[in-house]
């Protein structure tokens, strides 16, 4: 991510997904110290594959600047609402994916070439980005050279060669393709592989500049014939002429993966003249000259040796050169533009149309290329949310319609990733179907699906359905998922069902260690957070992540933008203190003393962790945004051991000094807010599934207490709070095929947000 600060005065943030190679280019390049700069980046995030390749990346690329963020997940980057601009610097074939994900995000997008893997991706990636309002570029850097004006201008404007007649130019480089592995995304024909998305895009590029003075749409039509050699159906080699039917230019442009092409790369030839290009490679230019045509000579060994040109330019880049395209992203949009007049989406598509035709005519192809399914599936207007018209090829008793959350779960790659959240067969060749739409609202894809299995018979389309219920209420839960839940029989199917269904927009975790609340999250297509994956807690939630705080202790915390408006934000933290020694089984089975048990809580750490959490957010409670703070604290209330509810806890009264500390820093414990006689409304969260201890006193009675809470600041108006569980569940060690897949009861709050 950078932050960039451009000539007109505004900022923006701008994300590298991919830390490959162009990636590495791109960061070191736009943090430079330049003469020239008309926008200054800060690269502040990097979205990567793991934390470890992300910290090398920075030391590597970003030394100098402050330290960026590093997303472990491309995921993180689209949920952090700070991030605006995303530049992708994967291999081609996860184009398509990355742009549209972080389009549905709202992120405005540069796009390392080629754009996509054929232009039928492009189109739809371009519409998507229309229709949201976004920002789109293909990263053609060669084409913010300063050379290509200087050239076209030399070209078109002052004819120095006169009639501009043909164009050669090569683009070679030694891939070493022998000894790259199958996952390189030079051989890997599925990952976008070949000479012509790679290289040869610039040798087309360089014929479209020069033989034809406009671009995009106001361009004249060329014609294409192709050759290209395949290697495992990759191609190696591809040489491409170009015809102009109007004017009869040609231009012969060639890639090869095999051979470095020779330091001029480019000769453009016209009727008074010719133009030689230079550079180091055919995408990063650094002189051109400009010659007389002669006639007879033929016995010197080069055109340099024999005469002067008639004009020269030589050009030096302050760095690799990628930084004239990201200003150019800062200037658009700074000014409100969504696309690019040096490289605007016509000429993206035009681009991607011509390697399409040079593929066809060549034989390379992509399995993305593959039609579309036949079938079709849309919403039907005025029916009751969600009914489906839908049609298939042919009827099938087991295709099935599965509606899944917008971000992850959905089989995408015709693979099954996680359980829908609701699905009906839907048998007839051509039928109308509803399905019930998922509890809560949010946004959803829905996919027809053949044979009870994954492969789409219709592309997937994405629906939405308005949430339920007020929206200033918020309702937060917290949750020990006892071991991620795995001590259950299909565990996550049934995690899912309950969340999909509670109506809850906050869920604070424990017992999530691992990637428990990044798995829960993808697959209700909801925000989450994991804090690297050591600790316990994590948190997942409707509502966008602005920003993860850093660990106090045993608390994990985000800010969450309210209604999705980055400027209302609102400070949520989940913390489990330690197990043991547990209170209750000192008092209950022990017979300790108030002083013994007193000990034993501060051995545990219990009253110190709460109070770094509580302390370490003084600043947070006392701002004006909302606050709450959840968890598993391993501890009774002493709202609940009252001397007068004595019978309910062996006959004790004590103070636990866990749900005190947070009430003496003002902190409202939501749950006797709403149910303040704990004879009443008991609320224990522990345990549905111990009746009896299954621990040093097996078969006793387990003390039975409320051990998770919800805590928010005063000025929160709480509207309701329960205990949630999901079906009976037998007890240990019968809970197995529990419904309910954890040791505690849930417990959830409805806040009146401000
Ligand atoms: N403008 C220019 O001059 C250049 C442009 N390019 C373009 O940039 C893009 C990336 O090329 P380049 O940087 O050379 O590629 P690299 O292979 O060096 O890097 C690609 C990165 O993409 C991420 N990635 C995600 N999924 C995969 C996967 N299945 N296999 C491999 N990588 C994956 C990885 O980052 P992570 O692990 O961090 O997620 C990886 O490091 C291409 O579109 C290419 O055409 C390339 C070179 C020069
Ligand atoms: O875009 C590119 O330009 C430079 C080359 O080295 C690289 O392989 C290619 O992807």
């Amino acid at each position: 991510m950078t932050r960039y600060h451009v000539e007109s005065g505004s900022e923006a943030a701008l994300t590298t997904i991919g830390a490959g190679a162009i990636s590495a280019a791109f960061v070191k390049d736009i943090t430079l110290e330049r003469d020239d700069a008309r926008a200054t980046h800060i690269v502040s995030a990097v979205g990567t594959s793991s934390l470890e390749k992300g910290t090398s990346f920075v030391r590597d690329n970003i030394p100098s600047s402050p330290v960026p963020c590093i997303y472990a997940s491309y995921e993180e980057v689209y949920q952090d609402a700070s991030v605006e601009v995303v530049y992708i610097g994967t291999p081609h074939a996860f184009h398509k994916k990355n742009c549209l994900d972080a389009i549905a995000a709202g992120k405005h997008i540069l796009c390392e070439k080629a754009f996509t893997i054929n232009a039928r991706e492009a189109e739809e990636v371009l519409a998507a980005a229309s229709a949201k309002g976004v920002y789109v570029m293909e990263a053609m850097w060669t084409r913010f050279h300063p050379l290509v004006q200087d050239l076209r201008k030399a070209l078109f404007t002052d004819k120095l060669i006169g009639d501009v007649r043909r164009t050669f130019c090569d683009f070679g480089q030694d891939h070493k393709l022998g000894s790259l592995g199958p996952e390189s995304r030079l051989k890997n024909l599925s990952l976008g592989a070949g000479s012509l998305l790679t290289i040869g895009i610039y040798s087309l590029t360089w014929g479209l500049l020069t033989l034809d003075e406009h671009i995009g749409t106001n361009a004249s039509q060329a014609e294409i014939l192709a050759d290209q050699h395949l290697v495992d159906g990759v191609d190696v080699a591809t040489a491409i002429i170009l015809r102009y039917p109007a004017t009869g230019r040609q231009g012969m442009l060639s890639s090869t993966s095999e051979f470095k092409n020779s330091y001029d790369f480019c000769r453009i030839e016209g009727t008074e003249g010719y133009v030689l290009l230079g550079g180091p490679y055919a995408s990063s230019p650094s002189e051109f000259s400009v010659w007389r045509n002669r006639s007879a000579v033929s016995d010197v060994p080069t055109e340099r040796q024999q005469t002067r040109p008639i004009f020269e330019k030589k050009y030096e880049n302050s760095g690799f050169g990628l930084y004239r395209e990201a200003d150019a992203v800062a200037l658009d949009i700074a000014a409100g533009r969504r696309g690019n007049e040096i490289m605007p989406h016509e000429e993206t598509m035009r681009v991607m149309r011509m390697m399409d035709e040079i593929r066809r005519q060549g034989g390379a192809a992509f399995p993305q290329d593959a039609p579309d399914p036949t079938g079709s599936l849309s919403l039907a207007s005025n029916k009751e949310l969600f009914t489906f018209d839908y049609s298939a090829p042919k009827a099938n008793s087991k295709n099935w319609i599965g509606i899944y959350h917008t971000t992850g779960g959905g089989p995408d790659d015709e693979k099954q990733v996680s359980p829908s959240l609701r699905w009906a067969y839907a048998p007839d060749a051509k039928g109308s179907l509803n399905i019930k739409a998922p509890i809560g609202g949010g946004n959803f894809k829905v996919y027809f699906l053949a044979d009870d299995g994954y492969k789409w018979i219709a592309k997937p389309i994405e629906v939405s359905a308005k949430e339920t219920g007020n929206p200033d209420e918020l309702k937060i839960m917290s949750w020990n998922l006892w071991y991620g839940g795995t001590k259950v029989n299909n565990y996550h199917d049934e995690q899912v069902k309950f969340l999909s269904g509670a109506g809850v927009d906050v869920v604070g975790l424990q017992e999530a260690s691992g990637d428990h609340a990044k798995r829960l999250g993808e697959a209700l297509g909801w925000n989450w957070h994991q804090d690297g994956g050591d600790n316990s807690v994590g948190i997942i939630s409707r509502l966008p992540i602005i920003k993860k705080h850093s660990m106090i202790g045993r608390g994990s915390g985000v800010q969450l933008a309210l209604k999705g408006d980055t400027s209302k934000p609102f400070n949520f933290w989940s913390a489990h203190l330690a197990a043991y020694p547990y209170g209750p089984y000192s008092f209950c089975f022990e017979n300790k003393s108030v002083e013994e048990v007193t000990a034993d809580e501060n051995e545990a750490g219990r009253p110190s962790q709460i109070k770094q959490v509580v302390d370490g957010t003084k600043s947070q409670r006392e701002s004006k945004d909302p606050y709450v703070l959840v968890g598993d604290f391993n501890a009774p209330s002493h709202l609940d051991w009252t001397s007068a509810n004595k019978s309910s806890h062996c006959d004790k009264s004590f103070d636990w000094p866990t749900s005190k500390i947070p009430i003496d820093a003002g902190l409202v414990d939501s749950f006797r807010k709403v149910h303040p006689d704990p004879k009443v409304v008991s609320g224990n969260t522990w345990s549905p599934i111990y009746p009896k201890n299954a621990d040093d006193w097996e078969g006793q009675p387990e003390p039975q207490d409320r051990i998770d809470f919800i805590y928010g600041t005063s000025k929160l108006e709480v509207k309701g709070s329960e205990v949630r569980i999901a079906g009976t569940p037998n007890a240990y060690p019968d809970h197995r095929d529990n419904e309910w897949t954890s040791d505690h009861r849930s417990v959830v709050t409805t806040y009146k947000m401000p």
